[in-house]
C-alpha cells in the first residue's frame, strides 16, 4: 500500500457498529447525485442518507467521538476541520466511477486535503465494491473489515467498483489538515512513529528529546493554522 494511504483498523468498536446499524435501519436514503459536483455527478451512482435525518446526526456524533479517540487518525491527518460525514449505500450494480473530490466543500468552506472512508459492511457480505485509489505509481484496491477506515490524500483519483451482489454501506468525509502538503504530513507521521519507538526504549535519552524537538520544529514550520 502507498505510504500516503493509511489503513485504520477497527476505528469503530463492535458496540458502535451495532448502534450505527440500528440507526441506518431507520434512515431515509435518497439519490447521491444531489450532493456531487457537476463532473462527479456523471459518474456517481449510489444512495445517501438525507442531510437532515436525525439518524444521520447520531451516526455523525458516534463517528466524531471515535475519531477524537483514535491516535492513528490524529497523527496521520493532523485534522483542523472535518466535513460532516455522509453515509452512502451501493446495491444493484451501483458504483462511483473514477473522479476527484471538490477541492473546497461546505459552508463555512473547508479545503479538502484528505478523504476518508469508514467501511460499514462486512466485506464477505457483498461482491465488488472495492475502493480503488490511483496513487503516483499504481492502483491500490481496498476492501477492509467492517469498522475499519481508509484515509488518503485528495489529489488521488479514486472510484468505487460496481457492487455485483449484496450491499455496501460506508461513511465518507473530507478533512482539512493543519499541514496542507501530503509529503510534509508523511514526514511528520514517520518522525512521530520513530519518536514513539525511541520513547519506549529510552524515554529520557537526549536523542529521544532531540527527535521530538525536530518533529515540533518541522510541524511549526509547515503548520497552516
Ligand atoms: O465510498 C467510498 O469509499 C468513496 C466514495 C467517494 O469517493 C466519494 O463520496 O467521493
Ligand atoms: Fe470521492
Amino acid at each position: 500500500m502507498s505510504a500516503q494511504i493509511i489503513h485504520i483498523p477497527q476505528l469503530l468498536t463492535a458496540n458502535e457498529l451495532i448502534q450505527i446499524d440500528d440507526l441506518i435501519a431507520t434512515a431515509h436514503f435518497v439519490d447521491g447525485k444531489t450532493t456531487a459536483s457537476s463532473a462527479a455527478k456523471e459518474v456517481k451512482n449510489n444512495l445517501q442518507i438525507t442531510p437532515n435525518d436525525t439518524a444521520l446526526q447520531q451516526i455523525q456524533s458516534i463517528i466524531n467521538t471515535a475519531l477524537q479517540q483514535s491516535p492513528l487518525f490524529n497523527i496521520a491527518a493532523l485534522p483542523k476541520q472535518i466535513y460532516p460525514f455522509v453515509v452512502s449505500k451501493y446495491q444493484n450494480n451501483q458504483s462511483y466511477g473514477w473522479h476527484v473530490d471538490s477541492p473546497i466543500m461546505g459552508s463555512p468552506a473547508i479545503r479538502t486535503d484528505l478523504a476518508m472512508t469508514i467501511f460499514l459492511s462486512d466485506p464477505n457480505s457483498y461482491q465488488g465494491g472495492s475502493l480503488m485509489i490511483q496513487n503516483d505509481q499504481n492502483v491500490v484496491t481496498l476492501k477492509p473489515a467492517k469498522g475499519d477506515a481508509v484515509l488518503y490524500p485528495c489529489q488521488f483519483l479514486h472510484c468505487v467498483e460496481p457492487i455485483t451482489a449484496g450491499e455496501r454501506l460506508a461513511a465518507v468525509s473530507w478533512i482539512q489538515s493543519n499541514v496542507k502538503d501530503s509529503a510534509q504530513r508523511q514526514i511528520l507521521f514517520q518522525l512521530n512513529q520513530v519518536h514513539g519507538a525511541l520513547h519506549e526504549q529510552a524515554p529520557h535519552a537526549p536523542a529521544t528529546n532531540l527527535l521530538l524537538q525536530t518533529h515540533s520544529n518541522l510541524f511549526r514550520m509547515w503548520a497552516d493554522v
